[in-house]
């Protein structure tokens, strides 16, 4: 649906004539009715520029808050793919066994170093798996090693390898969020409450409920990003906490797909990702946050890959490898909300302001033109399916 090369809105053509000047790209505009469109003084992006029949698109190098790199072969496989076109990621904790200490990611952060292209400057930056015994001890270690960024949550259950996560914050962890906060140490959310008895589709709004909003009034000054945001909810509760102290990251399967993806045609293991899919009403209002400009929310790809066998099988894992398609998609969204001008802020911009570290000063072209995604991506260890395998996207990321 999302994707269906028919729908046309006329207002959001109008914008892109507008910011154009021309009327060049009528035909490869694709937005969705849904979305809010800017008013009549929308103004186009310096950075646009018009070379030849094709558009081009340059932006501050942009920054992945979200990632997975895994570990050993996967880990070979898959970091060219974000170090192209990503400055710096965050990288996720959530290894077998997890990131517990400083002196584990100083290690993981030498073999993500190791696995790089040659003349790569994509720089790591590490995270902390939370525990119930992490002690205040290893966040000042960690804030003294220079490499740990943050630290993970993972609600014990919730999610991949989250089986070692916290069973209980407030019961176990209060002294280790408040040497976070004198660190300065973001806490970094997996928000889904693990109740098992909780309905799958309402585990974020619970987990805010029960947990996020408690955890703000009792501790506001700690730095807390909600990832992988999938519902309304959390677009409300972000957006009622003050900047600076919560944010989110927003994934490209949250802002284009809804749940119908899952089952479009029989199950679909490509796009089953947690915190899961959600109602077209909750990508909608994903959308509008991230398109509204908002500081408060940045781009965090959840790139999660998995083998193919891992994800094609009785019991598949959580987790969507999108780290080719993800700077593409972001720029499809903008560009159908009229506002490719925001497009820079939400890349490169809020992450590195939120987490008080630089903005990247090198450039990166996005190119409009039709690229194919991949089928699979072949190793010798098995093969890895991207998102929108197989698709034919329009904005085409280069380094050069
Ligand atoms: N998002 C996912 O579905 N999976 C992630 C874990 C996570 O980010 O929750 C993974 O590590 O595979
Ligand atoms: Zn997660
Ligand atoms: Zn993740």
């Amino acid at each position: 649906m999302l994707f269906s090369p028919k729908r046309r809105c006329s207002n959001s053509k109008d914008a892109l004539h507008y910011l154009l000047g021309i009327g060049m790209i009528t035909t490869s505009v694709k937005p969705c009715k849904a979305l809010k469109f800017p008013s009549a003084k929308f103004e186009g992006p310096k950075q646009l520029r018009h070379k030849g029949t094709k558009m081009e698109l340059t932006i501050t190098r942009p920054d992945d808050w979200h990632l997975h790199l895994r570990d050993g072969g996967l880990l070979e496989a898959v970091i060219p793919h974000s170090a192209s076109y990503f400055g710096r990621g965050i990288v996720m904790p959530n290894l077998k066994p997890p990131i517990r200490t400083t002196a584990a990611a100083v290690a993981y952060r030498e073999s993500i170093l190791k696995a790089l292209p040659s003349g790569s400057d994509f720089t790591p930056l590490m995270t902390l798996y939370l525990t119930d015994t992490t002690t205040p001890n290893e966040i000042k270690l960690a804030r003294k090693s220079g490499v740990v960024f943050a630290v993970k949550l993972y609600p014990a259950g919730a999610t991949t390898n989250s089986q070692d996560g916290v069973t209980d914050l407030f019961g176990k962890c209060l002294p280790v969020l408040e040497e976070m906060i004198e660190q300065n140490m973001p806490l970094l959310v997996h928000g889904e409450a693990t109740n098992p008895e909780i309905d799958v589709f309402d585990r974020e709004k619970v987990f805010i409920d029960t947990v996020l909003i408690p955890l703000v009034q009792r501790l506001p000054k700690l730095k807390v990003v909600m990832e992988h945001i999938t519902t309304m909810d959390a677009v409300r509760f972000v957006q009622s906490c003050k900047e600076g102290f919560v944010a989110a990251t927003v994934t490209p399967q949250h802002l284009l797909l809804n749940r119908n993806a899952i089952f479009q045609g029989g199950l679909q293991p490509h796009n089953y990702c947690l915190p899961i899919l959600k109602r077209e009403i909750h990508r909608q209002a994903i959308v509008s946050a991230v398109t509204s400009g908002s500081k408060q929310f940045f781009l965090g790809t959840d790139s999660a890959p998995h083998e193919r066998q891992n994800k094609e099988c009785a019991c598949g894992c959580a987790g969507i490898f999108n780290a080719p398609v993800a700077l593409s998609l972001y720029a499809k969204v903008f560009e159908e909300a009229g506002v490719l001008d925001k497009l820079e802020a939400f890349t490169s911009f809020n992450g590195p302001d939120f987490y008080s570290l630089p903005r990247n000063t090198s450039k990166i072209k996005l190119k409009k033109t039709p690229w194919k995604v991949p089928e699979t991506f072949s190793y010798s260890f098995g093969d890895i399916i991207p998102m929108f395998a197989g698709k034919t996207l329009e904005w085409q990321p280069s380094s050069d």
